[in-house]
């Protein structure tokens, strides 16, 4: 058996508790062995004067709209899409989501997350970004049946379950994967009754945008004369392998779907504030018992892949949502970006105890804004950045060391990024 040890930090423990204990990992289990004093492994990581952490699990991502960064802001989630995003994605080749996607694994290792969800297209390309970073992810093929004609619309539908098929235990059993309708209005009616039951027959989790904006929550109820996510346990798409994301406006009936269910909700808060498309009631949600985890979306919305970022900013904006600054603490949004997302997810990760993954950021505490330390779990909800990340381990494996990515060639990477996205915006502009 081959160890790994992180010596001389502070651990961050499932009850939210912080005790000073070193962490003994089996890196050919990938799994902790031990968390507790004075531990020696064939290898060590410096955690003095650091939180060892679980490692953060982003809940929804579109990793390689990372090329897409910066591409087009400020405007509403439709008019994003249909202007803007669409019409780019269109152009994006093979090269480019690969490009894209190595660009968001990297940042990602870099900001302390070892997980994620994904819902795009050129899955294998992504794919392969996971393998080589070394980070765990559950992957889908996103669904669009909308100006599509018949055969189109049944191949993308098909491509989602052999994708599911196809990746599910891929990298070692890094990778897992879920059917992924892209909405409940963007995909038509007649293939989610034809494929969500092959998808559940074949067990595989579904995944989906659901109650983002209100304008997707009118038409439903206009045409359907139900909430958005009745219909959706109308389809069968409310299990409790399966999880939504954003669940911004969802009424009382759907959150106590959503709790019986056992269906998770991936809240996305960078993404609703910068598409202004609402508050979700995440405290509400939270009293009601539904799975709850936090996800960036992708870059393109949000604009970082930042998951601390990203539990400030769920804990500022639960409170503004339920007008009450005890609402969404701090403890609460630790929890959500490690153990919520990971349950979300269906992913063992996200708690750091004996025979858990050995998936875990170890977060420098030795900097201004992290000084002085009254309460760890408080900095890191609302002080801590990403460039704090000293470490990353996914797997039992070394993912970054001392702030160096082991597995991606940073240079490169960032290169090969600006090099796709130069020639993209030129056969834009043609
Ligand atoms: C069909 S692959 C996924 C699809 O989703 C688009 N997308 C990115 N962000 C959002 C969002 O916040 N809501 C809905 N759809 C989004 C992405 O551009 C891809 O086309
Ligand atoms: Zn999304």
């Amino acid at each position: 058996m081959t160890t790994l040890a992180i010596t001389g930090g502070r651990v961050l423990l499932p009850d939210a508790t912080i005790t000073r204990a070193d962490v003994l990992i089996d890196q050919d289990a990938g799994e902790i062995l031990q968390i507790g004093p004075d531990l020696d492994g064939d290898e060590t990581l410096d955690g003095s004067d650091a939180l060892v952490t679980p490692g953060f699990v982003n809940g929804h991502c579109h990793v390689a709209m990372s090329l897409l960064r910066g591409y087009a802001d400020d405007k509403p989630l439709e008019n994003w899409l249909r202007e803007d995003i669409w019409p780019a994605e269109a152009q994006l080749t093979d090269e480019d989501i690969r490009a894209g996607a190595e660009l968001g694994v990297l940042e990602m290792i870099k900001s302390g997350t070892t997980a994620f969800a994904d819902m795009y297209f050129e899955v294998p390309e992504i794919a392969a970004a996971v393998e080589e970073a070394g980070v765990r992810a559950r992957l889908g093929h996103g669904i669009v049946t909308v100006a599509k004609d018949e055969e189109e619309a049944r191949e993308d539908a098909e491509t989602s379950l052999e994708i599911a098929r196809e990746y599910d235990g891929a990298a070692d059993g890094r990778i897992s994967a879920a059917f992924m309708p892209h909405s409940l209005t963007t995909v038509g009616e007649e293939y989610l009754a034809e494929y969500v039951p092959r998808a559940r027959e074949a067990g595989i989790p579904i995944h989906y945008h659901a109650n983002e904006t209100s304008e997707e929550v009118t038409p439903i109820v206009e045409e359907r004369g139900v909430r958005p996510l009745a219909y959706a346990a109308e389809k069968g798409m409310l299990d409790s392998q399966d999880f939504v994301a954003h669940g911004v406006h969802v009424d009382e009936s759907e959150i106590q779907l959503l709790a019986e269910a056992g269906t998770g909700v991936i809240h996305c808060p960078a993404s609703n504030m910068k598409l202004a498309s609402g508050m979700a009631p995440v405290q509400r949600m939270l009293e009601a018992g539904v799975t709850v985890g936090l996800g960036t979306d992708g870059a393109a919305s949000n604009n970082d892949l930042s998951m601390l970022d990203e539990a400030r900013d769920a804990a500022m904006l639960g409170k503004l949502a339920a007008e009450d600054a005890s609402a969404v603490p701090a403890e609460s949004v630790v929890e959500l970006v490690t153990r919520g997302s990971a349950d979300a997810l269906g992913l063992e990760s996200g708690r750091l105890e004996q025979g858990a993954p050995a998936d875990l950021a170890v977060i420098d505490l030795d900097a201004p804004h992290l000084t002085p330390r009254y309460d760890l779990v408080s900095h890191l909800a609302y002080a801590a950045a990403a460039s704090d990340v000293r470490h990353t381990v996914c797997d039992g494996r070394v993912l970054m060391r001392d702030r160096e990515v082991l597995t991606l060639e940073e240079a490169s990477v960032l290169s090969r990024a600006r090099e796709a996205a130069a020639d993209l915006r030129t056969r834009l502009e043609d």
